[in-house]
């Protein structure tokens, strides 16, 4: 199996182009492969599959590292782009369909801009990790968000080693939560938990609802929020219509395995 890595961020992932329908990935290879002791190591797999939808060439299969299926994954989304733009496969704009939705992808020199759809505001829910309770607001990107609201010193100590708990009617299928620290009027610094990952360096759809949180709590319908996550700097934008999501997208090296020699961590 030939493979390539690559980064949003900090947001890691294995790349498989898989073109012609031959890779048998389960969830058990997915994990085995994210081990980053026991496989190659990364927050999610990117699959390579031609699109069933006519708008779109090709697909993105995404899939958490525990082996969970995603509807959308922002970085994701990049490093896809980045990926099918540097072996040939596309050009600068790149519309892609995910299990969310289309979604397009410009290649701008060492950045990827994607418009990720209009967001949908759900209300108010809390987060709870240690029997403390964080409020926050329940945003879809696709995928389900939680951003609550934190002074510095409580994102830095809130402890992300588990899922905080969440409500699980509004999220039947378990949500990403981000704890955003206001450093000015346009600027946010976030830590993530990630649904099926963990705590990861960046979420590129968890920035997004970041950004649009920012400018929904100070009643702004439209504007530019940059976003610090731990592996760098985003920068997101609602505009009338959509939101846009920026930064840099990378691919760091190739290599190939063969599946069979990998063992699931004991
Ligand atoms: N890292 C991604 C989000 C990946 C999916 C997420 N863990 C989920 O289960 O919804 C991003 O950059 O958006």
């Amino acid at each position: 199996m030939k493979f390539t890595k690559g980064h949003g961020t900090g947001n890691d992932f294995v790349i498989i182009e898989d073109l012609e329908g031959t890779v048998e990935l389960t969830p058990a290879l997915v994990a085995a492969l994210c081990d980053r002791r026991f496989g190659i190591g990364g927050d999610g797999v990117l699959r390579v599959q031609p699109s069933a939808d006519p708008a779109a060439v090709y697909f993105m299969d995404y899939w958490n590292s525990d082996g969970s299926l995603s509807e959308m994954c922002g970085n994701g989304v990049r490093v896809f782009a980045r990926y099918l733009h540097t072996t040939g496969l596309a050009g600068d704009e790149i519309p892609l369909s995910t299990r969310g939705g289309l979604r397009t992808a410009y290649v701008e020199g060492d950045l990827v801009r994607v418009d990720m759809a209009a967001p949908a505001l759900l209300g108010e829910s809390t987060a709870v990790i240690d029997g403390v309770s964080y409020p926050g607001l329940a945003i879809s990107m696709g995928n389900p968000h939680l951003v609550c609201d934190v002074p510095a010193d409580v994102a830095a100590a809130v402890d992300l080693s588990r899922a905080p708990d969440t409500d699980p009617v509004l999220f039947p299928a378990g949500v990403n939560v981000e704890f955003s620290v206001k450093l000015g009027e346009d600027h946010r610094r976030m830590r993530v938990y990630e649904r099926g990952s963990g705590e990861t360096m960046s979420c590129g759809t968890g920035a997004t609802a970041v950004g649009v949180a920012a400018l929904h709590t100070s009643g702004r319908p439209t504007g530019t929020i940059t976003v610090d996550v731990p592996g760098g700097r985003l920068e997101v934008t609602r505009d009338p219509h959509t939101s846009w999501l920026a930064g840099p997208a990378v691919l760091t090296y190739t290599g190939e395995l063969d599946p069979t020699t990998l063992t699931p961590r004991p």
